[in-house]
């Protein structure tokens, strides 16, 4: 049996190991920057004949044209500084496709020090990319789905809470207007004890949707506030145009005609909203705004509902 100390002259034997790998051996010769030798599993791979590896450039131009830069650059500097390295990249196919790669590179010095070949592998990660990718859609999905309210699809309290702050340093930095409206389904209660819990769920779906057309501004936001409650945020918005907003919410919803053979308004569903503008200054927090606003929506109900209570 032979020995391992035989095999460094065992060139035969490096050739068969190197040639069944999945990885893809390869060597460039540095001074010509032309391939030495690249293993024959490149073609089953990639489709390019093993013998249309020539020179590093034909590396180089079989590199996803969104990646080529970055890639080159960071493997020629390395390559010139000595560092072995690694390069993750999607390599074009011959039939136009991509596969993704991860070269691993070792860098070969000659005795005084220069360099004077590169050797490595080629390792095909597609699937991992691909895992890594299926990852990433999902972790968006969720951070998504954690800002979003299950039943109304509209924007849930957390995105409310995170946006109101978000606004309210905005607006306290620029010193300009900011709007807030609480809108209240009317006689909710009678609602569901009227139609049922389930036909509640889809009215209020309903009202959550046509509140987003009330909207104008790119930065304005309709939340689930809770329960029957919705919140708009309405930056660089004055008290004017919040009155045009709130008064618009009543049309649509007015418009919607949901029936509630119990709303003396028309037997259809209606809105109370209340309405405050400020400009945040010092020490104000956005808790006191809110409050304010809450009492504006209470002073609607206690008026006979279906109405706008605004903060002056
Ligand atoms: N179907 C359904 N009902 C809900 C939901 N969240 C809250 N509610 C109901 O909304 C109703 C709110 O009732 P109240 O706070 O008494 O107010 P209201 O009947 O709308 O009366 P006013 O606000 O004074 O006009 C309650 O009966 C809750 O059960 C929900 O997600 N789905």
């Amino acid at each position: 049996m032979a020995e391992i100390s035989d095999l460094p002259n065992d060139s035969a034997v490096y050739k068969t190991l190197l040639e069944s790998t999945r990885a893809i051996p390869w060597k460039i010769d540095w001074p010509t920057m032309s391939f030495s030798y690249i293993g024959p599993q490149i073609e089953p791979l990639l489709g390019w004949r093993q013998d249309s590896w020539v020179s590093a450039n034909d590396w180089a131009s079989r590199i996803h044209p969104e990646d080529r830069e970055r890639v080159v650059n960071f493997c020629i500097a390395q390559s010139q500084a000595g560092v072995d390295h690694e390069a993750d990249y999607r390599a074009l196919t011959q039939d136009n496709g991509y596969v993704w790669i991860r070269d691993v590179v070792h860098v070969v010095r000659n005795d005084q020090g220069e360099v004077e070949s590169l050797v490595g592998f080629m390792f095909d990660i597609s699937e991992r990319k691909k895992t890594e990718e299926k990852l990433l859609a999902l972790q968006k999905e969720l951070e998504a789905l954690s800002f979003k309210d299950g039943l109304t699809g509209i924007a849930n309290r957390r995105q409310f809470d995170t946006s109101l702050a978000r606004e309210w340093e905005s607006a306290r930095h620029s010193q300009q207007p900011l709007s807030l409206l609480l809108v209240d389904v009317d006689l909710f209660k009678q609602y569901n004890d009227l139609y049922g819990h389930l036909q509640g769920d889809t009215c209020l779906t309903e009202i959550a949707q046509t509140l987003r057309l009330a909207l104008v501004g790119p930065r304005d936001l309709v939340a689930r506030y809770g329960g029957e409650e919705f919140v708009l945020v309405l930056p660089e918005t004055d008290a004017a145009g919040a009155q045009r907003v709130a008064e618009r919410c009543l049309r649509l919803i007015e418009k919607l005609a949901l029936p509630h053979a119990q709303n003396p308004h028309g037997q259809r569903v209606t809105v109370s909203i209340g309405v405050g503008t400020l400009t945040p200054g010092p020490g104000a927090e956005p808790q006191d705004a809110l409050r304010a606003v809450d009492q504006q929506l209470y002073r609607a109900k206690q008026e006979g509902r279906n109405r706008i209570a605004a903060l002056v």
